[in-house]
Parts: structure tokens; sequence; C-alpha cells
């Protein structure tokens, strides 16, 4: 840091005008300096005015840098190459069946398993970084390594984005503003460019579409949950997405899974419905509490995904004309 001049700083990281700003620098004029030769030439009675110590800032700053840096997402380290599932055992201490599970950007796991069984508490392994301090005894490692605990206690920096059936808004904001909002709070650069992304990509994925002027507050489930998932995939840091059950969620769930993972996310969802878990490339099988085993989607599977997903679509059409009031044509219905 000590040898960027002022305009590297900036071209490095944007954010820092706040820095210079909120201390009342003005650096107009001086950006080919660096840092502390432009503290050398303020004088005294400027140093004193604006309460600046010329020794700590320079440390203040770099400080800043390294806090905004995680907070935004962008250190380097942050970076989630791979997930890895160990083993811990079962409701009855009986050990898990698999050596260990590594899943990488942009793979998508399913978790399949009765009612009961434990899909949720691996879900919650993983948002927890379980180190074996959790009923299943399971540890998670991020990039192989067991887990820095920023992941677990710095709210700006979660490490796993959760999506579940229920998700309802209570602020009072237009969709334009909810997005703008969060794309403030994650200091993007290009805030209205994403928003209009969001929007466009929420709208592929909801039944009904709607505009940036509808209030959050009016959107139908489906809509909510099309939102949720664009806002996760387009705008969220978090390099992992659990998805809990959303089958009946009234969106494109084919579509907001390919979304997911086009964004290079790690994803996990439990679920029994087999057009989500054959997208999969492969699926934990969970009995009494513990992973009984890991299947590899096979080529039969994909196969019998794609005549599944032709059903779909008729079911879909079926449903969507139902719901115009129309009465259904077979020839219109099974093209
Ligand atoms: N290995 C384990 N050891 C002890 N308790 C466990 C273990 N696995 C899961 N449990 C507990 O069993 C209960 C049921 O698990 P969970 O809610 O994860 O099931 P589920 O498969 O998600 O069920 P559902 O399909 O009904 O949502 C929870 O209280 C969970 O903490």
């Amino acid at each position: 840091m000590k040898r960027l001049t002022i305009a590297q700083i900036l071209h490095q990281y944007p954010f820092t005008v706040e820095f210079f700003q909120q201390n009342r620098l003005d650096i107009t004029g001086f950006e080919q300096l660096c840092f502390e030769d432009y503290l050398e030439q303020l004088d005294e009675r400027e140093l004193e005015e604006k309460a600046i110590d010329p020794k700590n800032l320079p440390e203040e700053l770099n400080e800043y840098i390294r806090q905004m840096s995680i907070f935004l997402g962008l250190e380097k380290n942050n970076k989630v190459q791979s997930l890895t599932i160990l083993p811990g055992h079962d409701k009855k201490a009986v050990p898990e069946n698999f050596d260990e599970l590594v899943i990488l950007p942009s793979q998508i796991v399913a978790i399949v398993g009765p009612t009961g069984s434990g899909k949720s508490r691996l879900l919650a392994d993983i948002e927890w970084a379980a180190q074996r301090d959790t009923p299943t005894g399971r540890s998670i490692l991020i990039n192989n390594t067991l887990p820095d605990a920023k992941w677990r206690y710095s709210p700006n920096n979660k490490l796993v984005a959760q999506l579940s059936q229920n998700m309802n808004f209570v602020i009072d904001l237009s969709v334009k503003e909810f997005l703008r909002l969060h794309a403030q709070s994650r200091m993007a650069e290009n805030e209205q460019k994403l928003s209009a992304e969001i929007l466009a990509e929420a709208n592929k994925l909801a039944g009904e579409s709607f505009s940036e002027d509808t209030p959050v507050t009016s959107l139908s489930g489906g809509q909510s949950r099309a939102l949720m998932i664009a806002d996760t995939a387009i705008l969220s840091a978090s390099p992992i997405v659990l998805i809990d059950e959303i089958e009946n969620a009234g969106i494109d769930r084919r579509k907001a899974l390919e979304l997911l993972i086009s964004q290079d996310k790690i994803v996990l969802m439990a679920t029994h419905d087999p057009l989500l878990a054959l997208m999969a490339d492969r699926r934990i099988v969970i009995r009494n509490g513990g992973i009984d085993a890991v299947l590899e989607t096979t080529q039969d599977e994909k196969k019998l995904l794609e005549k599944m997903n032709r059903l779909d679509c008729i079911m879909q059409t079926a449903r969507r004309e139902l719901r115009a009031g129309k009465t259904l044509h077979p020839e219109k219905i099974f093209v």
C-alpha cells in the first residue's frame, strides 16, 4: 500500500473515496502522491482542525481496505474452490458410509431421504461449517482446509445463502428500491445494470411477470422466490447456495438451478422432485441421520430426465391454459 499513489489506490479500491471524504481529506490535485507524502504536506493547523493523526491514518486506510474487501467478498482467499464433507455418524452413532465428498463450483448435489431422516441437518451442518460440533459429528472443509472462523461469525461474509419454500417480504419498498438498496449495500458499481439484470432473470423464473415498480409486499409467493433466487445468483457474494425444498415454489425450478450454476455457485438441495434430483450430478441418500450413499446420476437417468421434462412441459401448459380459463385441447397440449 505504501508504494501506491492515491490515484492507484482509488483505481484499485474505488470505495476508498468514502474514506477520504469521511476524514475530510481533499485529495484533488494530489493524486500522484502516495498517501503518506500527501499527509506530510498538510500543515499543522489543518491536521489539528481535522483531528488527523498522520502517523495512524495510513494504517487506518489499510484496515479500511481490508475490512471493505472482506465485506465485498473481494479477498482472493475468500474464493471457494471446493466444499468437502467429512463423515460423522447417524442417529445411532453408526459411522457414515463414505470417505469424503468434494463439491466444486457449478456442481449441483441433491439430498434425498425420508421425512425426519436428517436432510435439513446436513444443510445446517454446511451452513454452520460444522467441525465435529453438531449432532452428526461431521466436518466441513472449505478449499480443503478447516474454515476460517470468519465464515461462521461475520454477518457480511456469508459462506452460504439459504433459499427456502417460505420467502415473504415485510418491507414496504418497490422491487426497484429493494434491488437498489441491496446493490448499494454490496457496494456494486453498476447498480442499475445489475438491478435490471436481476429483474429480467426473475421474470424468466416467475410464472407471472412483474415490474420494477411492483411493491415487494404485493409479489406472489412464486414471484418473491424468483426475485430472491435471481438476487442470490447475481448479487450475493455467498459461493454456496442451500435449497430446502422448492417443489411447490411456483417458479421454473430448472431455470432457477441453471441460473445459480451459471454464476459458479455450489448448490446443495434437499428435494424429492425427480426433475430437480436428476439435474444434480450426484445425490446424497440420507437414512436415519447419516449419509448412507452418494450416487452418481446415471446416463439412463439423464435420458429419463429428458422424458420427464417433456411430461412436465405438458403439465405446465395444461396448468397455464386452465389458469387462463380455457378449455383444454389435446392437440394443443401434446405438441
Ligand atoms: N446424525 C444425527 N444425529 C443426531 N440427530 C440427528 C442426526 N441427523 C439428524 N438429526 C436430528 O433429527 C431430526 C430430523 O432431522 P431433519 O429435520 O434434518 O430431517 P429432514 O430429513 O430434513 O426432515 P423433513 O423431510 O421432514 O424436513 C432433527 O432434530 C435433527 O437434528
